[in-house]
């Protein structure tokens, strides 16, 4: 199941888009919360009135790094300063509360706000503040007044409370004046003064009864459940809107998880005033944040999620396309024409088609020879590359063919002949069995010497880097069609080959990676690899100007996501303890 599913859906509910426009929940004192409205501003306003983790992974830290991720403008007014990290909270110190008021006089004085997120409150006093100064906002669904979003955080992930005694009361006093309650299972518990909930549709009754009680929606989190999927869900007074599942990820990097699913919730309805789509969207990006965090190696507890993995992946990409070399326009607009229009080349198809290649392929000898020169590629041909950074390539590579079988496999779907649909597909296959196999057999071993694991296991339990993530967004991004797919997915035959051939001649007896040096020297990949060549020969002749000039760039991207591939574990430091 892919993150972000939408679901259960009543008829006549609202889900998303225009659909829902308008629609509106009326609370008991006759104001309205609306479903979805026209749409809001392209960078969000967003005030998080919250407490700080030093951390970084949850309250006011999460809120900014949250709003950020989601293309919003954060600005804080801090309620109280916690002592924590990863692994517990120590110490809450709460300032005076008139010091938050004039926090927040100061923020509405002068910035209109699109919408607010309130996280941690600390005591009753801190919260009966955030009550005056939200009576003081424009009221109803108007456009100047701020989408509200509570967080009722109680107690912390490790157990320790939040909330003094008695703030409880105060938080449940913000309800009425909020557009949408956030609570985890044990905090909506609290605010009904229920049990937990003890399974999902236990927990969707709870919320449905807190959204009757105080007149406010309410997104039911299933975080603290079991099983396989993670759901969360959109509930008004009348019962379930909009059910939003995901996959659970098994991952200790769930610190501050609620704190930046409100903030993301808080942005994405400030832009879209739908709060179905900002849930769906909000969740989809939390799902990918939780599955980067633990890569970030901060702590030793729950540590945070990475909230700006799109991001990382982006730079990554960008990376990858800025390292030196010639532009892939230039390649492209030699074969096409200066205007990209369709060009002709000289001579028949085939030798036109060889031509071109010839020229992609000479034209990357820039990025094929920093391959030579990379930190890594020399450590491992002299044998000096440490263990470990040889894992984490083994890793990465391991997480990238997996992904990369599914880009051949994809081929072979769009393949207009059945000897193309056949290479393809062998070549899918060839990537997740015998090559698979060879990278889970060697993390189950020793890399210096013979691989001893077993055939046929699991991927590694580690996160894909940004790297990893930027070079398959380029396979997948050129996954719809063929002439573009083949260039894209070339270079990871034929630079693998051309610089295993190199490793494989450094090759001797006392070499501590000898074994694995000598799968460089195959003579089925290479004959693999000459054949892929003759096939995209063969489409690069069949093409049209304005398709070769498409088949140009992701052929040079892909060298160049290559040469970042191959250095991202040059970073290796020392050893893992
Ligand atoms: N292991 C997980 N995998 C995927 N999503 C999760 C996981 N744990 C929590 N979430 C999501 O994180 C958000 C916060 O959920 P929850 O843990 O219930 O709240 P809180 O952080 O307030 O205790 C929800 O969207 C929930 O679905
Ligand atoms: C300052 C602060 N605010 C909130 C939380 C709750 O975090 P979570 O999102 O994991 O419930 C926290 N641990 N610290």
């Amino acid at each position: 199941m892919s993150a972000g599913t939408t679901s259960a859906v009543p008829a006549g509910a609202a889900t998303t888009g225009a659909a829902t426009t308008g629609a509106v929940a009326t609370g008991p004192d006759g104001s309205a919360r609306a479903v979805a409205g026209p749409a809001g501003r392209a960078v969000p306003r967003v005030l998080a009135v919250a407490g700080s983790d030093p951390s970084g992974g949850a309250g006011i830290q999460a809120d900014l790094k949250a709003v950020a991720a989601a293309d919003g403008y954060g600005m804080t007014a801090i309620t109280a300063l916690t002592v924590q990290n990863t692994r517990g909270v120590r110490d809450v110190h709460v300032p005076p509360a008139s010091f938050l008021a004039a926090q927040l006089d100061a923020v509405t004085d002068d910035v209109a706000l699109d919408a607010v997120k309130i996280g941690m409150l600390g005591a009753p006093e801190v919260a009966e503040v955030v009550g005056a100064w939200l009576d003081s906002l424009p009221r109803g669904a108007t456009a100047e007044r701020p989408a509200v979003v509570l967080d009722p955080v109680m107690v912390a992930t490790s157990g320790h409370r939040l909330l003094n005694p008695g703030g409880e009361r105060a938080v449940a006093d913000l309800l009425r004046r909020a557009d949408v309650v956030t609570p985890n299972l044990p905090e909506l518990a609290v605010l009904l003064d229920e049990p937990v909930a003890r399974d999902w549709a236990g927990a969707l009754e709870q919320a449905a009864r807190l959204a009757r009680r105080h007149g406010v929606l309410v997104v039911a989190k299933g975080g603290h459940l079991d099983g396989e999927v993670a759901p969360d869900a959109l509930v008004g007074p009348d019962g379930l809107l909009a059910q939003v599942d995901g996959p659970r990820v098994a991952s200790s990097a769930t610190h501050g998880t609620g704190c930046s699913l409100s903030s993301g919730l808080a942005v994405r309805y400030a832009r879209s005033r739908d709060w179905v789509a900002a849930l769906r969207e909000t969740k989809q990006w939390l799902t990918r944040a939780i599955r980067a965090g633990e890569a970030l190696e901060v702590g030793g507890g729950h540590g945070p999620v990475d909230h700006l993995a799109d991001v990382r992946t982006v730079v990554a990409g960008s990376r990858a396309a800025t390292l030196p070399g010639r532009l892939p326009g230039d390649v492209a607009r030699r074969f096409a024409g200066h205007d990209g229009s369709p060009g002709t080349v000289p001579g028949t198809a085939a030798e036109d088609g060889a031509a071109l290649v010839g020229r992609w392929w000479d034209e990357a000898a820039g990025l094929r020879a920093q391959i030579d020169a990379l930190p890594f590629v020399r450590a491992l041909a002299d044998g000096t590359l440490p263990e470990h950074a040889f894992r984490y390539y083994l890793q990465q590579d391991a997480l990238y063919l997996r992904e990369y079988a599914r880009a051949l496999a994809r081929a072979a779907e769009l393949a207009p002949t059945r000897a193309e649909q056949a290479f393809w597909a062998g070549g899918a296959h060839g990537a997740l069995v015998t090559e698979l196999d060879l990278h889970t057999s060697w993390l189950g071993g020793e890399p210096g010497g013979e691989a001893r694991g077993e055939p046929g296991g699991e991927l590694p339990d580690v996160p894909a880097s940004p790297t990893t993530r930027a070079y398959l967004d380029h396979l997948r991004a050129a996954g719809s069609d063929y002439a573009t797919l083949v260039a894209a997915v070339l270079p990871c035959y034929w630079i693998y080959q051309d610089v295993g051939e190199r490793l494989a001649a450094g090759n001797h007896d006392a070499h501590p990676y000898r074994a694995w040096l000598g799968t460089y020297a195959d003579d089925e990949f290479a004959a693999a690899t000459r054949q892929a060549v003759a096939v995209l020969e063969r489409v690069a002749a069949d093409a049209t100007g304005e398709q070769r000039h498409r088949m140009a760039e992701a052929f040079a991207r892909a060298c160049r996501h290559e040469v970042a591939f191959f250095d991202q574990a040059h970073a290796w430091g020392p050893a893992p303890a």
